[in-house]
């Protein structure tokens, strides 16, 4: 199916949330000249943005276009019909419930599994903004390269099907930026909080030197460690081995620019999560999903080891090598990864 083009740039699109993933989706929507309300939660930074034109805090390389206001109002929210969520996983319960809408649309686009409870995106925002409308936004988007308007193309996995996708895909395509549809909500959310886990085992893989074709075993395996999760939480195979998937696995396992492989490869080099987490400001949503994902799996049953190596690696139960080696050590099965 197809999306109609854009909408009138009159409608203005509220983005919640102006870490680099955020900010960088204001700047793609505001490329047509459209304007866009954008929520931060540091007071400065508004300023900054409004004043300024740029986020120094998450996204210094981007000068922001001139139709993107910043505002410290999640109030200010409320009335657009369309909101963006971009706050990290673990705080999307918190900044949606002090939004006071009701309906409109809702999309999604943290990347993970909230801790505590278990729940996926698009079951935290049911509860925290009942009656909207619900889709999710992921694939493979480093912020910095869609900020400077490099092609990328991404699953908009629709709750609402397609009067939904008619709707949204109008509102957030644009040259460079091209959703494709999908009405596997689950799917989608599962790829992207997935992914993260298992790039943080690719950079361990890379902070040991451990070589390219270990790197792609990690990828394929943990593909289907994705899959026997997904397929057990009734994803479709086919979001899976799509851009929010496999597409968003290869992307992020493959560079430091990911804040998740760092991680890894920072712990694959010997220092502690601790210490490297409490260096950062930003987000390495793995570090979160990984310890709730793999007890999810546990109670189902479902075989993940690369994500159980992550978690043993993250609560320093042992060296990096020592972890890799108990990996290598299980008993060799058939390839099949749905067995
Ligand atoms: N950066 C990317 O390239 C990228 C791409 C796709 C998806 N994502 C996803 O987008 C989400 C946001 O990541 P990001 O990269 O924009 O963040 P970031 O690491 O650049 O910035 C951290 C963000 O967390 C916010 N924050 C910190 N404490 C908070 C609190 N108590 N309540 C609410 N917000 C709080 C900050 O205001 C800031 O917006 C994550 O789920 C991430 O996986 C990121
Ligand atoms: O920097 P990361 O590891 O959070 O990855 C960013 C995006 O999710 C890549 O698609």
């Amino acid at each position: 199916m197809t999306g109609n083009g854009r909408m009138g740039a009159g409608m203005q699109i509220g983005v919640v949330g102006a870490g680099a993933w955020g900010t960088a989706l204001a700047q793609m929507l505001a490329s047509d000249g459209r304007e866009v309300l954008l929520w931060a939660r540091e007071p400065d930074l508004v300023d900054q943005i409004n004043r300024e034109r740029r986020n120094g805090l998450f996204l210094p390389s981007a000068d922001l276009h001139p139709t993107i206001r910043a505002t410290a109002s999640l109030a200010d929210m409320a009335v657009l019909p369309i909101l963006l969520l971009v706050t990290p996983a673990q705080h999307l319960a918190s900044v949606l419930g002090q939004i006071p809408r009701s309906g409109g649309d809702i999309v999604l686009c943290a990347k993970g599994i909230e801790a505590g409870t278990g729940r996926l995106m698009a079951d935290v925002a049911r509860d925290a903004a009942p009656g909207a409308d619900l889709a999710v936004l992921s694939g493979p988007t480093f912020a910095h390269e869609v900020a400077a308007g490099l092609p990328t193309a991404v699953t908009l996995a629709c709750a609402g099907g397609e009067a939904q996708w008619q709707r949204l895909s109008a509102a957030i395509a644009r040259p460079a930026f091209r959703p494709y549809y999908s009405d596997d909500v689950a799917g989608a959310e599962i790829g992207g909080a997935v992914k993260n886990v298992l790039a943080i085992a690719c950079g361990v893989v890379d902070g040991l030197r451990l070589g390219q074709n270990a790197r792609a075993a990690l990828i394929s395996r943990g593909f289907a460690e994705m899959q026997r999760f997904g397929l057990a939480m009734g994803a479709q195979a086919e979001t899976l081995s799509g851009l929010s998937g496999l597409g968003d696995l290869v992307l992020t396992c493959s560079s430091t620019s990911s804040r998740n492989f760092s991680l890894g490869k920072a712990l694959g080099e010997g220092a502690s999560a601790a210490s490297v987490l409490s260096n950062r400001a930003t987000v390495a949503e793995g570090a979160f999903t990984a310890p709730v994902l793999a007890g999810l799996a546990r109670d189902r049953g479902i075989s993940m080891p690369i994500v159980e190596a992550v978690v043993a690696l993250l609560e320093g139960q042992a060296p990096a090598h020592k972890v890799v080696a108990s990996l290598l050590s299980r008993p060799l099965r058939a390839e099949n990864p749905l067995g």
